[in-house]
């Protein structure tokens, strides 16, 4: 067997006889000059970037600077996010992203923005220190209607629940606000005349001021309120005075408003007068919490005030109020309308007979024709400087009886 170093000087002779090669050739050094190349281009960083840059750019986020760090997939320039993708990640078929018994889309004809991002929730959910308690001890006989069984409304004398709304039955059998229950709630709401106004005597919005001289409350419009049946009842699922509690199944759009007002809301359906459309759902906070916000954020919150001075002082944690900022429902996206708006906001009282804790319904105030836009009045009083920072916008409400317009004829003088 000739050795290796035989073998290699043979095959170096048999090359040196037909080729012009370098006297200094070879076999052994073109093998140690191959593997020296190999090390080489293995360990070359500008090589290995290269490489790896193809790779990147094929999903489009590479980068051929040569720093090894900025073609590593850890740092891959973050993604900016253009407006097309940012409607990709908005579900325009349905903005409740599911949440709700009916989707509700929302459409923008006018220019290329998107809904502001928010957490879509179907029900109030307490922020911290607010105080809401639903326990079954806590509603006692008094406070639902243990014996009843099947449809309330059907009964000829009104249950406890229905009792409770001091009205008799606020519903109708199709499941609308009576008239004359909902007529008495507008012209408590719009006429001063028939404004019950209560201060109380120790009023959190003045004490969250921080003060030294408090002014006394500016009073708080008491409410008719709605009572409904609910699950210590005896009564169906069904019931005809369980209305709110069953959420939205009305045809509604978000869309982007062309007079100015950013987005809005409204029914793609004809409504009848009366019919609920959606609760004002949002964070429950108390008082102290919403003033830390507004320093800061600036919320768009609605106070549940209709009931402070009821039994005096009540206890920091009960004052309280909903915050639409970040956890909603599509009725952060209703707009204001001074007086005549086609939506009221009526109390609801179902799973807790706590005064301070109830719910916000919105009710239309006449029929309301498909495609028109949904409005509430939300009580500001544009010619007090106090009133809160976020309600201070110019009006563009165009109802004749604006109260941006038209000072001084102010109807709703409440701090809300
Ligand atoms: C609860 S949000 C309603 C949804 C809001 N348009 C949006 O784009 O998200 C309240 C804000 O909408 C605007 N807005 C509501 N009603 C308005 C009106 N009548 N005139 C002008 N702006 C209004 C104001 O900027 C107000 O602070």
């Amino acid at each position: 067997m000739p050795t290796l170093d035989e073998l290699l000087k043979s095959v170096e002779e048999k090359s040196l006889r037909h080729k012009l090669l370098d006297p200094n050739f070879s076999l052994i050094q073109l093998m140690k000059d191959m593997c020296q190349c190999f090390v080489e281009l293995a360990t070359d960083s500008s090589h290995e970037s290269q490489e790896r840059g193809v790779i990147s750019d094929v999903n489009g986020f590479g980068s051929r600077s040569g720093d090894p760090e900025s073609c590593s997939l850890a740092v891959v320039p973050r993604y900016q996010t253009g407006r097309d993708e940012l409607r990709s990640l908005h579900d325009s078929n349905d903005i409740t992203k599911g949440e709700e018994v009916v989707e509700i889309p929302w459409v923008n004809e006018v220019n290329n923005e998107c809904p502001p991002s928010f957490h879509y929730i179907p029900g109030n959910l307490v922020f911290q220190n607010a105080y809401v308690k639903f326990t079954l001890s806590q509603i006692t006989e008094d406070h639902c209607c243990t014996s009843c069984i099947g449809n309330c409304l059907s009964s000829s004398s009104p249950c406890v629940c229905v009792a409770e709304t001091l009205y008799g039955f606020a519903y109708t059998a199709d499941g609308l606000l009576k008239d004359d229950f909902l007529q008495e709630c507008i012209s408590m709401t719009r006429d001063p005349q028939l404004q019950s106004i209560s201060s109380c005597m120790d009023c959190p919005l003045e004490r969250s001021r921080n003060e030294e001289m408090l002014e006394p409350c500016k009073g708080h419009l008491n409410r008719k309120f709605i009572k409904e049946c609910w699950r210590k009842c005896g009564c169906h699922k069904q019931c005809g005075n369980r209305v709110v509690q069953r959420g939205i199944r009305r045809k509604l759009q978000v869309f982007f408003t062309t007079d100015g007002k950013g987005w809005g809301l409204k029914t793609l359906e004809k409504l009848p007068k009366g019919a609920f459309v959606c609760e004002y759902i949002g964070e429950i906070l108390t008082i102290k919490e919403r003033h830390e916000r507004t320093m800061t954020e600036n919320p768009p919150s609605v106070l549940l005030d209709a009931y402070w001075n009821l039994k005096g002082a009540l206890k920091d944690e009960e004052y309280l109020c909903l915050d639409a900022s970040f956890y909603s429902n599509v009725a952060r996206f209703i707009n204001h309308r001074c007086l005549d708006a086609n939506l009221i906001e009526i109390p609801v009282k179902i799973e807790t007979p706590d005064h301070h804790y109830y719910h916000l319904a919105f009710f239309t105030t006449r029929e309301v024709d498909a495609l028109e836009e949904l409005t509430w009045d939300y009580g500001i009083d544009f010619d007090d400087d106090n009133d809160q920072p976020n309600k201070k916008f110019q009006c563009k409400c165009g109802s004749k009886f604006c109260r941006n317009m038209k000072r001084p004829s102010r109807s709703r003088p409440l701090a809300r």
